[in-house]
């Protein structure tokens, strides 16, 4: 495993398919001299493109075109790294590929293909960057909205990085005193009372807090939200998912039990991804077909970060219809009630029933009340609309502040203990620091770091 890390690789770094200019990219940490030799046919200067042919083992020019040349440490990977930069036909690039592979061989390299993400996973690897960085390299090539590239672009740049390591060096000036105290037992208490232990603790913790806002809006928009229309048949829930995407995704008609399969759809608000899904129309039927679809509609909802719970306002009081929305109801009993919000469908009709103290009500059909359903929305998970400043995080990252927060606030319990257990507190801000430091990959598993990476595009 070790050496693998260690072995010469080489990739396409430039998307599959044709462009204008096309990369192969080579990093070793051995000298990649005669390589260059091989495939040039001369030296190259230190980080200055020279035009020249690439050639075949034969001497033939595969193409002509930029080789540069960035000796180790200097460079992305802080390897040696060779780029030969092509005109980007899918065939010249694989030529090259493998005409740099078969160089690598003659010159007794053991040159081999990078896997996805192999290139960042190097250059966390040699302290280029740290690990939220490098998944941050992933997410600004997968941002989907301006908003979530300009965020990747400043977690790249360092931003959740910097702010994770002001609140490591405040914990571990806090672990320093807590264990200078411990070694010198007789002026124990003294001690953390002069230096305000409890004070920077109580501080370092609502820095915190405010780290981990920023983070969790930074990871909302980078995984978006799952939403789930949910109801029974009829309520317009097909209705809304078209009017929420401002196209005519799924098929609306008058008949109960239209939708069967679960249809879903991307859309943004204010930047933030909104992974939509229409399901079909919760009931008991007979209909095998509609039987299926109706189990997804549950489990869609037993998934979904946000459940819009839809009633229709034409339906609304009368006795069916009420039995059915109470059957519906009982079985969401467990699912936690900040997660559905109640929705009333239809507000145009002529017949609509006046609707509930503080209900949303809207009209699919004439768009009337949207917008408040998409500001509802975006409350409801927390984002406050504030992209400016802010940097792109994952799940994981957020996992990890929610551990080093709750360290602290057993760190917290066990100082006003009286007399507090040192070692305990010690104990906790130990882990609270190891949690911390899992955000930078101070601190990971080698298998945290092959999920990771393995989402990476191959080359990159
Ligand atoms: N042609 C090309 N464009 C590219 C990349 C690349 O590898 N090749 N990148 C990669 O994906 C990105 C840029 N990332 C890079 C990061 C560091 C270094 C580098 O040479 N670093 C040196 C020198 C720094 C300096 O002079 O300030 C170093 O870190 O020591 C190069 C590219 C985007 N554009
Ligand atoms: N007046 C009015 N009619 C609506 C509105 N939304 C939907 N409808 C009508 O209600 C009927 C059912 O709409 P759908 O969107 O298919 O309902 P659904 O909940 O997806 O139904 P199933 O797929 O059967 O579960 C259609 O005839 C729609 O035109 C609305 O806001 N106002
Ligand atoms: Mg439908």
């Amino acid at each position: 495993m070790l050496s693998r890390h260690h072995d010469p690789i080489a990739a396409i770094a430039t998307a599959p398919g044709r462009g204008a200019v096309g990369i192969v990219r080579v990093s070793s940490p051995q000298d990649l001299t005669p390589l260059v030799a091989a495939v040039c046919g001369k030296a190259l200067k230190a980080r200055e493109a020279t035009y020249l042919p690439f050639r075949d083992a034969a001497g033939a020019a595969i193409d002509q075109g930029l080789a540069l040349l960035f000796p180790a440490p200097h460079s992305y990977t802080g390897e040696h790294v060779l780029e030969l930069q092509a005109h980007g036909g899918p065939v010249v690039l694989q030529l090259l590929l493998a005409r740099c592979l078969e160089a690598g061989r003659e010159q007794g390299l053991a040159l081999r293909l990078a896997e996805p993400g192999e290139f960042t996973q190097r250059a966390f690897l040699n302290g280029k960057l740290d690990l939220a960085q490098a998944e941050a390299v992933s997410d600004l090539i997968d941002s989907s909205t301006e908003a979530a590239a300009r965020s990747a672009s400043r977690a790249l740049g360092g931003a959740l990085s910097g702010e994770v390591g002001e609140l490591r060096d405040a914990l571990i000036k806090l672990r320093m005193l807590v264990e200078a105290t411990l070694d010198f037992p007789e002026e124990e208490i003294d001690f953390l009372q002069q230096a305000d232990a409890l004070g920077r603790l109580s501080r370092l913790q609502q820095r915190l807090d405010a780290v981990l806002d920023r983070t969790r809006q930074g990871a909302l928009l980078r995984e978006g939200i799952k939403v789930v229309l949910a109801g029974q048949p009829n309520v317009g829930k097909s209705s809304l998912l078209n009017a929420l995407a401002g196209a005519e995704l799924a098929i609306v008609t008058p008949i109960p039990g239209t939708t069967r399969d679960k249809v879903s759809q991307t859309i943004q608000i204010e930047g933030v991804p909104l992974h939509i899904s229409d399901t079909a129309g919760l009931r008991d039927t007979e209909d095998e077909v509609e039987r299926i679809g109706v189990a997804r509609s549950w489990e869609a909802i037993a998934d979904a970060d946000v459940i819009l719970f839809l009633h229709d306002l034409t339906r609304v009081g009368q006795a069916d219809y009420e039995a059915e929305d109470r059957l519906i109801s009982d079985r969401l009993a467990n699912v936690s009630a900040e997660r559905i919000l109640q929705v009333f469908n239809k507000s145009d009709a002529p017949n609509a029933a006046p609707v509930p103290e503080g209900a949303l009500s809207l009209s699919a059909k004439s768009g009337a009340g949207l917008q408040a359903l998409r500001q509802r929305l975006l409350q409801q998970v927390g984002w406050q609309a504030t992209p400016e400043g802010l940097y792109i995080a994952r799940e994981r990252h957020v996992q990890a502040l929610r551990r080093t927060r709750e360290h602290l606030d057993m760190a917290q319990a066990v100082a006003h203990q009286q007399p507090p257990a040192l070692d305990l507190l010690a104990e906790e801000l130990r882990l609270a620091h190891d949690a911390l430091g899992e955000i930078t990959g101070a601190f990971s598993a080698d298998d945290l770091l092959g999920e990771i990476f393995s989402k990476f595009c191959i080359g990159k």
